[in-house]
């Protein structure tokens, strides 16, 4: 058998000019001191951000306290880099405007982090290890009640949609995975037209470290149809948080059809997600490490 190359952490961070890392929203102090402490990072456009983003958190929040001895000391969204290139892919100031906006104004415990978004694009591996620095080096991780110092876990947050692209050959690459699966872990949430089991079949190996999430609720709410609505002239209000329709409304964001055709997610079959990234000129090929 061909011997892995060992995940290695990057540990040397490149910061955007007057980046901060977000915490105010960061619990120092473990609850339950049985429990390990974990933090939810989505990575993703959030172009715009919507409800079902939010949500996301919340599902895998109910499905912790439920099902696992994790306590979550904090929550983050992570707006990937312009140069991503997706399309429908609006500025990240704009997208971080928004998820901020959305996180402030509706949530009491998510904040934003615009290391990825502000830079050249960055693999969801790095953006993870960015992440444990940020958490465990700088800010020390956390504290029992007693006192006692605790490492965080850092997790990722996601779509089955996003998870079924890590079984497509050439968009992740298997140090990547054992990266992301194999040192962190991962809670994936159930997107309609987006098979969990097929989502995670060749994930196997590392199923200890994947948690599945129902959707008890069926929403299939996207980025992909706020825009084509806004574009149409339609209300998409009460699919995001009011503060970023306003937001969209005064700026007179995503009128334009922008440079490509769009394909709705989770919809899609037969990797036809993977051939919307290589069409519009994305980079999903050269994203392996
Ligand atoms: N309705 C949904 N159900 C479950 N997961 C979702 C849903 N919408 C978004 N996500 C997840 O949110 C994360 C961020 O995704 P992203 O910003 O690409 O959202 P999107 O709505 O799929 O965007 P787009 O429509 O522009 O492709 C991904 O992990 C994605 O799988
Ligand atoms: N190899 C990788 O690290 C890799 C590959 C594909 C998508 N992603 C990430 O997934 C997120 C969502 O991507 P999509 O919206 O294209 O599904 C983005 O944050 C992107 O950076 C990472």
């Amino acid at each position: 058998m061909a011997t892995q190359t060992p995940a290695r952490r990057t540990s040397t961070f490149n910061n955007p000019p007057d980046y901060s890392f977000a915490s105010h929203r960061f619990h120092k102090t473990l609850r339950n001191s049985s429990k390990q402490p974990i933090v939810l990072v989505a990575c993703g456009s959030f172009s715009p951000v919507t409800y079902l983003h939010l949500r996301m958190f919340e599902m895998a929040k109910d499905y912790v306290r439920q099902n696992t001895d994790f306590e979550i000391v904090g929550g983050y969204l992570s707006p990937v880099s312009d140069k991503y290139k997706k399309p429908g892919l609006l500025n990240a100031h704009h997208r971080v405007h928004m998820c901020s906006l959305a996180a402030e104004q509706t949530s009491s415990w998510l904040m934003i982090d615009s290391w990825e978004a502000f830079q050249n694009y960055q693999r969801t591996a790095v953006v993870l290890d960015h992440f444990d620095y940020e958490i465990n080096t700088v800010l020390g991780g956390v504290h029992t009640q007693e006192g006692e110092h605790r490492n965080v876990r850092i997790m990722l947050l996601a779509g089955s949609d996003l998870i079924s692209t890590m079984s497509e050959p050439g968009v992740w690459s298997h140090t990547d995975l054992d990266h992301i699966l194999g040192r962190y872990g991962t809670f994936i949430i159930e997107r309609a037209g987006s098979g969990m089991d097929q989502a995670t079949d060749s994930l196997a190996r590392w199923r200890n470290n994947i948690y599945l999430i129902p959707q008890l609720i069926q929403n299939d709410v996207s980025s992909t149809k706020v825009r084509l609505f806004l574009r149409r002239g339609l209300s998409v209000r009460y699919l995001l948080p009011a503060a970023v329709v306003d937001y969209i409304e005064e700026n007179n964001l995503y009128l334009d059809d922008g440079p490509g055709p769009e394909k709705e997610k989770g919809k899609e079959k037969d990797g036809a997600a993977g051939k919307r990234d290589v069409d519009a000129g994305s980079s999903k090929k050269s994203m392996q490490s």
